[in-house]
């Protein structure tokens, strides 16, 4: 039996309005959300994409302070007692967070600034920036989320069964979010993005 931990999660008090937009991405962990903000960065250089803070250790071929910034569990508390995140949840057992000071900068800055997270940290996003627009990452049905977590073939079989556990709960939330797009084909669910940022 997996034991699932509770998702903790900060408040975040409400920020002023201001000229650039903030994007935020969610959906369950292997649906594609990684893959797709790849290729909106690539074809949409303007976008910045907001590095996250994790406890999780490295996959394979990960850099640091490129995909994640990685430190440790007591780091990562401290950071939250000096209020350095914006948004910041327990996932299936690390922390995982958005610096607050860069992405509010980029904000004021007029930027677009999109976040990729899971749906205790997009929640909170919607609560304290109500004029983000949020999209939810749909898979085309369990059994393919399933076969995309595995053919990652990054994790452990253990990280995989509580990513999938938790992956039920996410997709039932998904109608809180503005849009909800399924990553069927991968060039459509890009091209639905895309319409929803710049169209
Ligand atoms: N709340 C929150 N979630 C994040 C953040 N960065 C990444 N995540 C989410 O944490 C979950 C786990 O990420 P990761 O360990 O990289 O696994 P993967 O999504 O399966 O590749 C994913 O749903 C990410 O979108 C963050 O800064 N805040
Ligand atoms: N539309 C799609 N069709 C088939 N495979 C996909 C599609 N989108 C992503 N994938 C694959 O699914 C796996 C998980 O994608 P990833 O971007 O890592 O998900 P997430 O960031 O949401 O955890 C990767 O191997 C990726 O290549």
């Amino acid at each position: 039996m997996i034991q699932v931990l509770p998702i903790q999660s900060s408040a975040t008090t409400k920020e002023s309005p201001n000229p650039g937009r903030l994007i935020v991405l969610t959906g369950p962990s292997g649906v594609g959300k990684g893959t797709l903000m790849r290729s909106l960065l690539q074809r949409h250089p303007q976008l910045y994409y907001s590095v996250s803070v994790t406890t999780r250790s490295p996959r394979p071929g990960e850099i640091d302070g490129k995909n994640y910034y990685f430190i440790n569990r007591s780091k990562f508390e401290q950071l939250i007692a000096e209020g350095e995140f914006l948004e910041w949840a327990e996932f299936t057992g690390n922390y995982y967070g958005t610096p607050r000071e860069a992405v509010l900068n980029q904000i004021n800055s007029g930027k677009l600034v999109v976040l990729e997270i899971e749906l205790e940290g997009a929640r909170q996003i919607r609560a304290s920036f109500p004029s983000a627009l949020s999209i939810f990452i749909l898979p085309p049905s369990f059994d393919e989320l399933e076969r995309r977590i595995r053919s990652r073939a990054q994790d452990s079989e253990e990280a995989i069964a509580r990513r999938l556990h938790r992956a039920q709960e996410e997709i039932k939330a998904a109608d809180e979010f503005d849009i909800q797009i399924v990553n069927d084909d991968f060039q459509t669910a890009l091209n639905d993005i895309e319409a929803a940022l710049f169209e």
